[in-house]
């Protein structure tokens, strides 16, 4: 119904805004396009469920996220694939696992401070009625 739809509508220009300033912050570039399967060939045999940046802002406009949580589920998956894929103890390895810690800080540090938890509840509610 027409309220329904306000509130996705009001979720997905809160969920573009945080995505884009992600994806602005010079520590993320490494998670702003898809891993690139041509330079890293085992990568799609390692990681499962793939996700960045970009991808995320096209869920966005595909209106895949209902809830603040399923868009944190898939962002999450950045970070987490990062330290999955990256273990090894040089330099290259630590330096990426470092931006994706500062990476999951900072979505957590932003939805804490800047989403209202009615605004979720109500979020919530509509994908329950679905
Ligand atoms: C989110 O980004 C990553 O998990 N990675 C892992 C890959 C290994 C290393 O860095 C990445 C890209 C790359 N390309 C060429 C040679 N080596 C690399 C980015």
């Amino acid at each position: 119904e027409e309220q329904e739809e306000d509130v996705l509508r009001e979720l997905r220009l809160f969920l573009r805004n945080v995505t884009e300033r992600l994806s602005l912050d010079r520590r993320f570039k490494a998670f702003t396009k898809p891993v690139d399967i041509e330079e890293v060939p085992d990568y799609m045999l390692v990681i499962r469920k793939p996700m960045d940046l970009s991808t995320l802002l096209t869920n966005i406009d595909e209106q895949k996220y209902v809830t603040v949580g399923e868009f944190v589920s898939d962002a999450d998956l950045i970070w987490q694939n990062a330290l999955e894929y990256n273990p090894d103890s040089d330099p290259m390895d630590r330096h990426i696992r470092h931006r994706a810690c500062a990476l999951k800080d900072t979505v957590r540090a932003i939805i804490r401070d800047e989403l209202d938890e009615d605004f979720e509840r109500v979020c919530e509610e509509v994908k329950e009625s679905r």
